[in-house]
């Protein structure tokens, strides 16, 4: 079936990239119906039986999200004829028409993640151990989370963790790599509920002694002790990064570059 594939890189978190990408819809005519819809990873909408297929993923990654797209259709003739009609007809205009609209669409989206409020985390790591810190109030007080916190405006990510790691830890850090990114439920910093995410990247202390500046308690911790702690639940689908980076013989090894990472997320219905 011939296809067409479109990659963006929006500076967003994953939580705006997708619902901007939905507000905006897409640059054709056509209905297309809804079939899957996974916020903020995955939709895929239809066109019906001879109309165009059209999928995006969005994936996390140090520089904002990545956003995948295909769109299928069947041709309106079979053999040459039908490539060439397809070619002028179809596949030109629906490049032209997605080109525009995917500018549009980065730029949309970088301003509308100017208005959220980011939060941003570290998972310091000393040789197999991975620096855990307990919440002293807030309504996840006594959870385990993240060094880290909200990012300022004007501020850029690893700017804000590293001074978030200054005030609650007294120490100076090393971002390395990103880890992943999940959505946080609640309201952070009076926003609107659920655009906020929660952004974490490994890391080292390069000078200091870690010191509880506003948490109740810090722990130099384990891979097998990490599933045990009672963590802010939106923290538990990066563990098994976190476990990869301690331990990688564990699985997949992060990558070293402070760029890219994957998306911890629920395993996706059909790929
Ligand atoms: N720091 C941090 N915050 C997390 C984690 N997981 C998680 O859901 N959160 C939530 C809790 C809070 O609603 C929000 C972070 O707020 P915060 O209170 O730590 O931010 P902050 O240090 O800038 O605090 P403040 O200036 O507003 O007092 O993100 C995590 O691992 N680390």
């Amino acid at each position: 079936m011939p296809h067409l594939r479109f990659t963006t890189l929006v500076e967003a978190p994953l939580t705006v990239a997708f619902d901007v990408a939905r507000a905006l819809g897409r640059p054709w005519g056509a209905p297309l119906e809804e079939v899957a819809s996974e916020r903020p990873y995955r939709d895929v909408y239809s066109g019906g039986r001879r109309g165009p297929t059209h999928t995006r993923s969005f994936s996390a990654t140090g520089a904002g999200t990545l956003v995948e797209e295909r769109v299928e259709w069947t041709p309106a003739l079979p053999g040459p004829p039908g490539r060439v009609v397809d070619r002028l007809l179809v596949r030109r205009p629906l490049v032209r028409a997605m080109r525009a609209h995917l500018d549009a669409y980065a730029a949309a989206a970088a301003r509308r993640a100017l208005d959220v409020v980011q939060v941003v985390g570290v998972a310091l790591v000393d040789g197999d151990r991975v620096l855990v810190a307990q919440r002293a109030d807030g309504p996840f007080a006594g959870c385990w989370e993240f060094p880290g916190g909200k990012v300022e405006p004007g501020e850029a990510d690893l700017e804000a963790l590293v001074r978030e790691c200054r005030e609650e830890l007294g120490v100076e850090v090393a971002p390395q790599a990103f880890l992943g990114e999940v959505p946080l439920d609640g309201v952070v910093g009076g926003g609107a509920p659920g655009v906020s995410t929660l952004r974490v990247w490994w890391g080292r202390v390069a000078a200091g002694e870690v010191t509880p500046h506003e948490h109740t308690e810090l722990r130099w911790v384990v891979a097998a002790d990490l599933g045990a702690l009672d963590w802010i639940p939106a923290d538990r689908p990066l563990l098994p990064d976190v476990v990869r980076v301690l331990d990688p013989a564990s699985g997949r090894p992060a990558n070293d570059e402070g760029g890219a990472g994957s998306s911890p997320h629920p395993p996706r219905a059909g790929g």
